[in-house]
């Protein structure tokens, strides 16, 4: 995937082009991004990219121009036909079925907006798409648009060996993840579930699904109304229930 990021901080984004999942995705050439900086594309002694709102009130608003120039350079890199998504709490919120929809597209546009927002006119006029990584609002779309980056990059086929794969992914599945162990066995007293010891991976495959299906109940039991169990699954979470309610 081609991405190209609208920023005035470009250099934060060595936070996923550097390290991890998304560094090694853009290594290996399954994922690129460029940072592209409106400041570039002003003509002002002080490039402007900024100034107070129409109406009044508190902050600054990014002017269209200097965003409409440095959108039109990202699609001469990635291609006119890539979506431009905004990162916004006006947005859709992300979810894992967001990111996967997101990580099947060749090429993307991110904008990153600073200060209150964006003119209106670009946004009408440039965006395709507002995203949001949830109902809160943070200094800039940077951290927001690393977040998208990062839970897509992991999606992208390739990225991650067979041995950690995404399918596996319990939020791939809608549920809540399982509890995890490692070495030593006995740690401050507390030992490893035995079941996991056992070797016996039906066991061991139905435990995980159990836990799993379990601490979605007692945590978001919201995401188990919008996902139909199969008959063994209902099996294990009433198996777990009637422990948990001993
Ligand atoms: C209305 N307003 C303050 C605003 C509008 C647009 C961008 C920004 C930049 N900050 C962001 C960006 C995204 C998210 C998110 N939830 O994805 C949170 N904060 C702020």
């Amino acid at each position: 995937m081609k991405l190209s990021i609208i920023t005035l901080f470009p250099e934060m984004f060595s936070a996923i082009s550097d390290y991890g999942v998304s560094g090694r995705a853009m290594q290996k050439g399954l994922l690129s991004l460029d940072c592209i900086n409106p400041r570039t594309f002003t003509e002002d002694r002080h490039q402007t990219v900024d100034d107070r709102p129409y109406g009044g009130g508190p902050g600054m608003v990014m002017m269209a121009e200097p965003l409409d120039k440095a959108i039109a350079e990202a699609r001469r890199q990635v291609g006119e036909e890539a979506k431009v998504v905004y990162m916004s709490p006006q947005g859709r919120q992300l979810d894992q079925a967001g990111l996967l929809e997101l990580a099947q597209r060749p090429a993307m546009i991110v904008l990153a907006g600073r200060y209150e927002g964006v003119d209106e006119r670009l946004i009408a006029s440039q965006v395709d798409e507002e995203w949001s990584i949830g109902d809160y609002v943070i200094s800039g779309g940077e951290l927001a648009a690393m977040v998208m980056i990062d839970g897509l990059a992991r999606l992208i086929p390739g990225v991650l060996g067979h041995a950690q794969s995404a399918e596996q992914d319990s939020f791939a599945e809608g549920l809540l993840d399982c509890p995890h162990y490692t070495r030593p066995e006995v740690y401050q007293g507390q030992a490893v579930p035995e079941v996991l010891l056992s070797g016996n991976h039906g066991a061991i495959e139905r435990w995980r699904k159990q836990q799993a299906l379990g601490r979605t109940w007692l945590r978001r039991p919201e995401l188990l109304t919008d996902r139909t169990l199969s008959q063994e699954e209902k099996q294990l979470l009433d198996e777990f229930v009637q422990a948990h309610k001993q």
